[in-house]
């Protein structure tokens, strides 16, 4: 299964998965001045990237909004760096944080699990129920597709429904433990599920509380670095199992050294589990 996958991957070469979020001001010169096109441009950008660190990581997560801003030629791109990634052995999320009815979600999955833009993971939004979220499980029955479900999310303002009381709990565990039950059929060898969670780790006690009540449950942790995110917050959480993966974008896609910036984080993140 792809998050038996994952997980053996986290195992090997830690926790991290780079986030490919792409803006033009972030590309430097070299690649700026070239006579091409803008989807050459940000291509031969993120190629640099994963170039420089796919042997480091254990996935990647591109987020579809940075090339949705650029059109066709942005999500030309996009399509690009999935199969570079896909070529250089990587696993890749996309992150789409798709969430409709079923008729659409339907559609949603048909485009992100298979064709131009074809992902290992999706991100999707659970406020719409569990009809929203159904169509793409049909994916997950092969094994080689799985999703990651918004539960608490790394933002200020996650708090203003995330944390409301529902029936004596916070929403975002009650959400935290329908994804679970939602999983429960797509559990793997090494005990966790083809439908994971997102949890910022701005949100360090938080997501240590889910993951002693959702034990199935993988992570994608955003929120690491430009947005406050530390190793040290992750060290409970880490220090039972290796239960989720986190993200960086800006801290590495922006770095001088993105290899280096990689390898700081690594070591931030691991420190506290010696
Ligand atoms: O709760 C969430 C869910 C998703 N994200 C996404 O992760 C990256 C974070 O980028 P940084 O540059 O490392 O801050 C971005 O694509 C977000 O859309 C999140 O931040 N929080």
């Amino acid at each position: 299964m792809i998050i038996d996958r994952l997980y053996e991957e986290v195992l090997k070469k830690g926790p991290i998965c780079v986030g490919i979020d792409t803006r033009i001001e972030y590309i430097p010169n070299d690649i700026l001045n070239d006579e091409t096109t803008i989807e050459e441009k940000i291509f031969k950008f993120n190629k640099r990237i994963i170039d420089e660190t796919h042997d480091l990581v254990a996935c990647y997560k591109v987020q579809i909004a940075c090339y949705e801003a650029f059109g066709i030629d942005g999500l030309k791109a996009y399509s690009k760096t999935l199969k570079y990634i896909k070529e250089k052995g990587n696993i890749v999320i996309g992150d789409i944080k798709r969430g409709d009815i079923s008729s659409t979600a339907k559609m949603y999955a048909k485009a992100h699990f298979e064709g131009d833009f074809e992902v290992d993971f999706i991100t999707v939004n659970p406020y719409m129920g569990y009809d929203a979220i159904s169509p793409y499980c049909e994916y997950l029955e092969k094994g080689n597709k799985g999703l990651f479900v918004l539960a608490k999310t790394s933002n200020e303002s996650s708090k203003d429904f995330q944390e409301l009381e529902v029936d004596d709990e916070p929403l975002y565990m009650k959400v935290s433990k329908e994804i679970e039950k939602w999983g429960e059929k797509y559990v793997g060898k090494n005990g966790f599920s083809l439908i994971g969670s997102v949890v910022g780790c701005t949100n360090p006690k938080e997501i240590v509380d889910i993951s002693n009540t959702c034990k199935n449950t993988f992570f994608l942790i955003p929120g690491y670095g430009a947005q406050g995110g530390k190793g040290k917050g992750l060290s409970a959480l880490f220090k039972n199992n290796m239960c989720g993966v986190v993200n960086s974008s800006r801290g590495i896609i922006t770095s001088y050294n993105p290899r280096e910036a990689v390898l700081e984080m690594k070591e931030d993140i691991l420190k506290w589990l010696r």
